[in-house]
């Protein structure tokens, strides 16, 4: 489990510009296996936040605990995806994969592992091919392999599938659904679509404008699993329209005048 409490992230002055605020006084309990999506506007601190459970950054004041210990530096047990698959363009798609793993763990071992993650992300075709010559949907599958193969205990993902187009990305909320039902880690996300956050989340944080605190946190009780036509349903609208009440409160009330 991961306890956040009132924790604040300020970023020094720079350059004559005055000091950014980025977090203020987030409180937020992460538990074992759930799917937590964060959604916000932009810049109120949604990265901010990723990386502070990253270990990537500190907190200026407030606390980070994970598992009951306090969470200040990198660790295996959070993997990161990033908006970008940030892969080796030298190294085949297996190597890329592998990276994580340790030569101490033997070779055979390695192997394994490398294959079933390649099966499981339906990549065994490209093993040996270099990452570029990839779609964008496959290339985030091998960053997302090379991220589970560690076996972490939570995915961070920074909004993953931000930079793939429409179709893709739907496919790739489907592949995350199947796969987390699987692997059953805990998944910390971030995106800016609301459509993607109630279909893929347990919980939802939605997040003010900078400063970034917590507006509110919606339980999400769709059955699972989701499909994407689950979008389509009565219980889905009313979530949609109660997150985006709170991002954009004028465009819910223009909605609201325009079909009254
Ligand atoms: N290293 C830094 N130094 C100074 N300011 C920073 C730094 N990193 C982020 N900020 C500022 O902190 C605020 C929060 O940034 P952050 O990237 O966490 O927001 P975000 O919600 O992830 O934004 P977006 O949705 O646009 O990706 C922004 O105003 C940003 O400019």
């Amino acid at each position: 489990m991961i306890t956040i409490t009132n924790v604040s992230r300020e970023y020094a002055a720079r350059r004559g510009k005055a000091p950014v605020l980025a977090l203020q006084d987030i409180s937020l309990q992460i538990q074992d296996q759930e799917f937590v999506v964060v959604v916000g506007p932009s810049g109120c601190g949604k990265t901010t936040l990723l990386n502070l459970l990253a270990g990537f950054e500190q907190a200026t004041s407030g606390q980070i605990l994970f598992d009951g210990k306090e969470l200040k530096r990198p660790g295996a047990e959070r993997g990161i995806v990033f908006q970008q698959a940030t892969l080796y363009p030298w190294l085949s798609v297996y190597e890329n994969i592998a990276l994580g793993l340790k030569l101490k763990q033997g070779r055979q071992f390695k192997r394994e592992r490398v294959h079933y993650f390649l099966e499981t992300m339906g990549l065994q075709d490209f093993a040996q091919h270099p990452p570029y010559q990839l779609s964008g949907g496959m290339q985030q599958r091998v960053a997302i392999a090379r991220a589970l193969i560690v076996e972490p205990k939570i995915l961070l993902m920074d909004e993953p599938f931000g930079a793939l187009d429409a179709q893709t990305r739907s496919e790739m909320q489907q592949f995350l659904l199947g796969l987390w039902e699987h692997i059953k880690a805990t998944v910390f996300f971030i995106t800016h679509d609301v459509e993607e956050a109630i279909l893929l989340a347990d919980r939802i944080v939605v997040m003010t404008a900078r400063p970034g605190s917590i507006a509110q946190e919606i339980t999400v009780t769709l059955p699972r699993p989701r499909a994407w036509d689950i979008a389509l349903t009565e219980e889905f609208l009313a979530l949609k329209r109660e997150v985006l009440s709170i991002l954009r409160p004028g465009l819910t009330h223009l909605q609201t005048v325009h079909s009254a």
